[in-house]
C-alpha cells in the first residue's frame, strides 16, 4: 500500500509507516503574520537559475514535476536565512479540487487554489539523497498561486500536460527558466521544517514569499485534468494533492520585511 491523499492512505494515515509525521518540525504550518518576528539579519535571497538546466516534466503520482540537471551550482539559491550554496533539483505544484483550498502553507488560516514548491538541496552533502536526512539539507521555497489573470508563463508548463496525464508518464522539458514563476517581490517567511510528503523528513529550511503569482480559471482546471492514475486503470482526478497545517510546536515564524 503506498501513500497517497485518499482517505485510505492519506494524511492521516501517514504515521502509520512514517511515524515522524507526528515530529516537532513539520510542515507545512498556518503562517500569522502577526506573530512573525521581522528579523534584520535575514539576507535577500539570491536566485540565479539556469534555464539550460531543465530536462523534463514528470507525473509521478502525487503531482507533476519539472527535473533540473544539479550536477553544477548554475541553478541555485543563496544568502536569505540559509549559509552556502543549494542547488535546484526540481519544482512541483499542490492544488485542490476547487478554488477554495489547495495550497499546503495557509496565511492566517487562508487556503490558495494551488502553492509551487521549488526544491534545493545543500552541496555540502553528496547528494539531493544525502541532503533529504540532514537537519541543514534542503531549502524549498513556496508560492501562492492566486486566482486571478491567466500566468503566461505558468501556460509553457501547462501546454505539456496532454503528455504527462496519468502516473509515470514524462516528457523532455528543456529551456525553461523557474525563476518567471517568482513573484515580483522576494519577501518571505521562514522557519525549520519538513517534507510535506512522505518521508516527510525533517530536514528543509522553508521560505515562502509573501507575495502571491496569479492563474486563471482556466488554467486551474488544466491542473485538475491530470490524473493520480496510470494509463489503463480507472481514472482519478489528481486534485487535492495537499497536507494540511501541522503543530508549530513553538517553532518561530521569521519575517525578512516590516
Ligand atoms: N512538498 S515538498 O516540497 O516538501 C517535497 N519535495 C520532495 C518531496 N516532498
Ligand atoms: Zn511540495
Amino acid at each position: 500500500m503506498s501513500w497517497g491523499y485518499a482517505s485510505h492512505n492519506g494524511p492521516d494515515k501517514w504515521a502509520d509507516n512514517f511515524p515522524v509525521a507526528n515530529g516537532p518540525r513539520q510542515s507545512p504550518i498556518d503562517i500569522v503574520p502577526a506573530q512573525a518576528v521581522y528579523d534584520s539579519s535575514l539576507k535577500p535571497l539570491n536566485i540565479k537559475y539556469d534555464p539550460s538546466t531543465s530536462m523534463d516534466i514528470l507525473n509521478n503520482g502525487h503531482s507533476f514535476q519539472v527535473t533540473f540537471a544539479d550536477d553544477t551550482d548554475s541553478s541555485s539559491l543563496r544568502d536569505g536565512p540559509i549559509s552556502g550554496v543549494y542547488r535546484l533539483k526540481q519544482f512541483h505544484f499542490h492544488w485542490g479540487a476547487s478554488d477554495d483550498k489547495g495550497s499546503e502553507h495557509t496565511v492566517a488560516g487562508a487556503k490558495f487554489p494551488a502553492e509551487l514548491h521549488l526544491v534545493h538541496w545543500n552541496t555540502k552533502y553528496p547528494s539531493f539523497g544525502e541532503a533529504a536526512s540532514k537537519p541543514d539539507g534542503l531549502a524549498v521555497v513556496g508560492v501562492f498561486l492566486k486566482p486571478g489573470d491567466a500566468n503566461p508563463n505558468l501556460q509553457k508548463v501547462l501546454d505539456c500536460f496532454d503528455s504527462i496525464k496519468a502516473k509515470g508518464k514524462q516528457t523532455s522539458f528543456t529551456g525553461f527558466d523557474p525563476a518567471c514563476l517568482l513573484p515580483a517581490s522576494l519577501n518571505y517567511w521562514t522557519y525549520d521544517g519538513s517534507l510535506t510528503t512522505p518521508p516527510l523528513l525533517e530536514s528543509v529550511t522553508w521560505i515562502v514569499c509573501k507575495e502571491t503569482i496569479s492563474v486563471s480559471p482556466e488554467q486551474m482546471a488544466r491542473f485538475r485534468s491530470l490524473l493520480f492514475t496510470p494509463e489503463g486503470e480507472a481514472e482519478c482526478c489528481m486534485v487535492d494533492n495537499y497536507r494540511p497545517p501541522q503543530p508549530l510546536k513553538g517553532r518561530a515564524v521569521r519575517a525578512s520585511f516590516q
